[in-house]
């Protein structure tokens, strides 16, 4: 926008209401970025378990899926900014794309309901094609409305105050991030807590519905607050296209450069003075700023690749852990709230202490040093994961190979056994127990010799890559294998399976059917915490407590002594430990890629501002956020490309990447000089005013074009 326009629109401004020297509208604006980045957060929080143990996805592709989505979070900041900027201005753009958002989260929380396709009533969904579709659908719309919303709200929010109320801007922007971290600490704390409730009206299942339900009814109270604010908004018209402008500017730079690309035509200093012909020397220089800035952004997408995995990776790391920290349990994706407690805390102290502190000492920490730095601290984030992720490692069971079978025996008679296993010592199993540990094959076929009378030769046939269990009844001739499962259970819960000892059949709390004498029963899946079971058989029962932990397997065998005992002699073999390292020792790499953010992104969206002429802080908003885009997508790019083995070798490979961006980075910010646009925008216009040739220049040049148009069109004539 010319700047007799700008000018303009600032002596139009009303005077707004006040309250202790603020604009009161931004109470509005503030609570309704709380609100919103409540739901964004609180949804995120529980979306990648949702991929994982709703839609059944494997680790991959519900990680692959999550950085999509958030890669199309980063992308729409640039349609949000065109579409305010050009044609709704950012009022009416915020209202509208906020309800295309709040419908993208209810959408999302409607498909999350299992009943809604659970005809059988089993508890889980019978037309995944449907959950689905309608997840995919609302994630788009989620997208479209959080990310078209980004660049125009803080934007907004800087237009309602006036010009003597510099220092209150400030505050603002400050403000304004504490309430993006308070709304993403309330949520990421709150939806997990939901999510682990039980609800459903054929069957109880993990509360999904009410995990996203709830982000959604923040979205629209966000949308309500914005709207309740309508009255006492300062709400300035669209700019103009700005981006159309930069973009066709560039267009004729490039065009005409291409046009006199001969050596007869005299060099210029830079490719863009080749706009000159056609285009304000203020916008040129404006462009050139902002290239400048966009080239120093190249290295930037790999911090955020490493940053977004938070959400990802690192929330799948924490299911297998555990997350008891005595007076409270911690759920996996709770994890997260670690980051905005710690932006609550870090920014304050970084600003007030630390960054004072270097100056006073001498040393010039300049933002682009500051980010570097922020770089480093995200690197030694992923090494610290990697570092509890071998930790996590050597806990996890030494489960078969694709080519392996895996075999446990479990001893239901009345007398001890002894089993002879190929190429093993003979094992002594007593009553009611089972061999110490799975013993792995690397043949399928195999013959057990036991020494009952008469002596039982057993030809097993075992599936690869599998892990089974024989039990062997009080009838030891009918023996029989049960699979077991081969991975730990999801979502830190616990496996739990029976095996019915006693001479009837019994009915369990928490098991699918009853279970006949001698029969195994499936897994059953239980939270951390005492967990009670009922057994009856119709005439007796007892009731059977245990503590679990998180991530651990138990096949319980049940007595024939089992009411008379009141369900104590009730054995357990344990099938797979307990998650046995803790989540606390999550808390370093969180605290590393927490300072690594403050110094990275905070720095950046300052530096950012502070170096882009005042027309096109949007357009660098948006090229800002971009980088964020594409570090997802790297994200998938590196985990469908490199497909390490282990997890731990895969945070090491992203950190040696992110280490060797910042060192290009580094040489990259060497040669940066910072600019003060304002004063070279002045500077610009000052030459302008005595350059009397300017405007003839630019008409008889339009002239041409015209004519050359004509002829075009009488040629094809
Ligand atoms: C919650 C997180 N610590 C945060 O502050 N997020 C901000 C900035 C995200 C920067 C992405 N380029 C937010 O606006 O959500």
């Amino acid at each position: 926008m010319p700047d007799s326009k700008m000018d303009e629109t600032k002596k139009k401004k009303k005077k707004t209401a006040e309250c202790c020297g603020y604009p009161i509208s931004i109470f509005f604006i503030v609570v309704n970025e709380f609100c919103e980045r409540f739901s964004y957060y609180g949804m995120r929080a529980v979306l990648v378990l949702y991929f994982r143990y709703f839609l059944l996805w494997d680790d991959d592709l519900a990680t692959s899926i999550y950085h999509a989505f958030v890669a199309l979070c980063y992308l729409t900041p640039i349609l949000g900014a065109i579409i305010a900027d050009s044609w709704l201005g950012k009022f009416k753009t915020i209202i509208y794309l906020s309800i295309v958002y709040a419908v993208g989260q209810v959408v999302m929380a409607v498909s999350t309901i299992h009943d809604i396709t659970d005809a059988n009533r089993d508890g889980t969904p019978d037309n995944f094609t449907l959950h689905i579709a309608l997840s995919m659908l609302g994630l788009v719309l989620i997208a479209l409305g959080t990310g078209g919303i980004k660049p125009c709200v803080a934007a907004f929010g800087g237009d309602q105050f006036q010009e003597h109320q510099s220092r209150q801007l400030n505050t603002f922007f400050s403000v304004f991030y504490l309430c993006i971290n308070a709304g993403s600490l309330l949520s990421t704390l709150i939806t997990p807590v939901l999510r682990a409730q039980e609800c459903g009206i054929h069957t109880q299942q993990q509360c999904y519905p009410l995990a996203f339900g709830v982000p959604a009814a923040l979205m629209v109270v966000s949308l309500v607050v914005f709207i309740a604010g309508s009255g006492m908004y300062t709400k300035t018209a669209p700019e103009g296209n700005i981006m159309g402008s930069v973009c066709k500017c560039i267009w004729f730079a490039l065009n005409n450069r291409f046009r006199h690309r001969s050596d007869i035509y005299p060099k210029r200093e830079h490719w863009m003075d080749w706009a000159e012909e056609k285009y304000d020397k203020l916008l040129i220089a404006q462009i050139k700023m902002v290239l400048k800035v966009l080239f120093l952004y190249i290295p930037l997408p790999m911090f955020w690749t490493l940053f977004d995995q938070k959400g990802s990776r690192w929330t799948l790391q924490a299911t297998t852990m555990t997350g008891d920290f005595g007076g409270f349990v911690l759920q996996p994706d709770q994890m997260q709230t670690v980051n905005p407690i710690l932006i609550l805390t870090l920014v304050p102290i970084m600003d007030r202490i630390i960054f004072p502190l270097i100056k006073k000492c001498g040393l010039n920490f300049s933002p682009l040093k500051r980010m570097t730095v922020g770089m480093l601290f995200a690197a030694t984030a992923f090494i610290a994961a990697a570092l509890v992720q071998m930790e996590i490692d050597k806990t996890l069971p030494n489960f078969p190979s694709s080519s392996e079978s895996q075999l446990k025996v479990v001893n239901m008679h009345s007398e001890s056994l002894i089993v002879t296993v190929p190429s093993q010592e003979p094992l002594l199993i007593g009553s009611f127990e089972s061999s110490p540990d799975y013993i792995t094959f690397d043949q399928q076929d195999i013959r057990l010799a036991f020494n009952t009378t008469p002596e039982i030769n057993k030809d097993l046939s075992l599936i690869k890559g599998s892990r089974q269990t024989l039990i062997i009844p009080s009838e030891p001739a009918e023996m029989y294998l049960k699979e077991d499962i081969k991975s730990k259970p999801k979502e830190g819960k616990n496996a739990v399976r029976f095996v019915n000892g006693w001479t009837a059949y019994l009915n369990i709390t928490n098991l699918e059917s009853s279970l006949q004498p001698s029969e195994t029963s499936n897994y059953t899946l239980v939270s951390q915490g005492m967990r009670k079971f009922t057994l009856t058989d119709g005439i007796q029962s007892c009731e059977f407590s245990r503590k679990f932990g998180f991530g651990s397997s138990y096949t319980f065998l049940i007595p024939s002594d089992l009411f008379s005992t009141d369900c104590e002699s009730i054995k357990e073999i344990e099938d797979m430990q307990p998650n046995s390292v803790h989540m606390a020792l999550q808390i370093p790499q969180y605290f590393l890629i927490t300072t690594g953010e403050v110094m990275f992104s905070v720095t950046g969206l300052q530096f950012s501002y502070s170096q882009a002429p005042k027309n096109m802080k949007s357009v660098l908003q948006a090229g800002w956020l971009c980088t964020n885009a594409v570090g997802n997508i790297i994200v998938l790019i590196v985990a469908e490309l490199g497909k390490l083995p282990k997890q731990w070798a895969e945070y090491v490979l992203f950190a040696s990447l992110l280490v060797a961006v910042s060192i290009i980075f580094s040489i990259m910010a060497y040669f940066y000089t910072y600019i003060d646009p304002a004063e070279i925008e002045a500077e610009i216009l000052k030459q302008q005013e005595t350059d009397p040739d300017k405007k003839k220049k630019k008409e008889t040049l339009e002239m041409e074009e015209k004519e050359n148009e004509q002829e075009i069109k009488q040629t094809k004539i």
